[in-house]
């Protein structure tokens, strides 16, 4: 069945359907992993975006119960050169066809994605609309126009969680799975704020040895403090932080009182909650291969990224003092607070998918409410 890609600026790229039917739309955006499309698929970070892979080959794994960043997938579309449905994996269960289709997500193959990604790096990220009912590029253009810019948008409050819930499953490995983790070795007690929260951040912070509650974004600082936690997380999630007005009034409750640890949009919420700002850019970084300086110890590391929003880290500047660099585009990666336990980082500790080189940023979470309890 045809498909039709049609961006904001006029651009047409014409492919075939698979997946759901239909049509949707969204912030057309690329991103460069090898592989890992099914942490892509269900990250929440994703919604209101179509996501085009750099990697020509999508499908070739399949679609396994295991690898799921939540349980839902929350992008609008999916855009790829050429989808393989004959899959080949041991713990495969379905074709991504198969699941795109179940999940009533719209995918587009046979886009010359290099082209398309070549304009996004050149013109910027931007609208655009995927269908396979109206072929008529006038009318999709239009279409486009008229989707309301990821600028301004607060997507994150529509994710989160409904009610505060306990985490005990710590990461993967290939003779246990995600093991249960006692009790006994889950030593700080971690309040982690849910704005699209990613599970293999819950996973890491378990194996680091956090007693995890998981809270909705809205929680009130006060019901938070109360639990009497070693520190506070804040978790990546979809939109623009700007207009999260309650939640930031919200984390500045937590300045001076706990350790915090942030990663992406809470990385964001956080530069904002002292006193900030953030500033969307041209394309962002998507993908899991992509190289941060920590710059304390000059040590580079392979990072996975899904961000279009940045920390102004001069915004900042009497307050925090820029800990990670990315080494691609200078943007800001990280930031530490001056005199506080406070840490955060733009890229994605907890990888999935992508290599584990961060993975340290949890254990120095863990070191600082350390210190902090002594
Ligand atoms: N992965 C994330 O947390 C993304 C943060 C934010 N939505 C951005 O695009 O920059």
């Amino acid at each position: 069945m045809k498909a039709v890609l049609a961006l904001a600026d006029g651009r047409i790229f014409k492919g075939k359907a698979f997946g759901a039917t239909g049509e949707t739309s969204g912030e057309v955006v690329f991103n460069t992993a090898m592989s890992g499309y099914q942490e892509v698929l269900t990250d929440p970070s994703y919604k209101g975006q179509m996501v085009t892979m750099t990697y020509t080959q999508i499908g070739n794994t399949g679609i396994n119960p295991e690898d799921i960043e939540s349980n839902q997938l929350y992008l609008s579309g999916f855009i790829v050169r050429e989808y393989l449905d004959c899959y080949s994996n041991y713990r495969a269960t379905m074709s991504l066809d198969a699941y795109l289709k179940e999940n009533g997500v719209v995918g587009i193959q046979g886009i010359d994605t290099r082209a398309l990604t070549r304009h996004l790096r050149d013109k910027g990220a931007q609208n655009g609309i995927i269908s396979t009912i109206d072929f008529d590029p006038e009318s999709l253009v239009k279409k486009a126009r008229a989707i309301p810019s990821m600028s301004g948008l607060d997507l994150a409050t529509g994710v989160t969680c409904s009610a505060p819930y306990h985490w005990t499953q710590g990461l993967w490995d290939l003779q246990t799975g995600y093991p249960e983790v006692d009790k006994r070795d889950l030593k700080y007690k971690v309040v982690a704020y849910d704005f699209g929260i990613k599970l293999n951040i819950l996973r890491c912070l378990v194996s680091a040895g956090c007693d995890v509650t998981v809270v909705p974004a809205t929680f009130p600082a006060e019901s938070a403090l109360a639990m009497n936690p070693d520190g506070i997380f804040l978790s990546n999630g979809p939109g623009d932080p700007e207009p999260m007005k309650e939640v930031i009034e919200n984390i500045k409750k937590f300045v001076g009182k706990k350790p915090i640890f942030g990663i992406c949009l809470g990385h964001q919420l956080l530069g904002l909650a002292l006193g900030g700002r953030t500033v969307k850019l041209k394309f962002g970084n998507h993908g899991s291969n992509l190289p941060v300086m920590d710059i304390a110890t000059k040590k580079v590391e392979i990072t996975a990224q899904n961000h279009g929003f940045s920390v102004d880290i001069l915004s900042l500047a009497n307050v925090a003092g820029l800990a990670h660099e990315n080494l691609n585009d200078q943007t800001v990666e990280g930031m530490a607070h001056k005199s506080l336990p406070i840490f955060s980082v733009q890229h994605h500790p907890e990888a999935s998918p992508g290599p584990h080189d961060s993975h340290y940023l949890f254990d120095r979470f863990v070191e600082m409410m350390e210190k902090h309890k002594g």
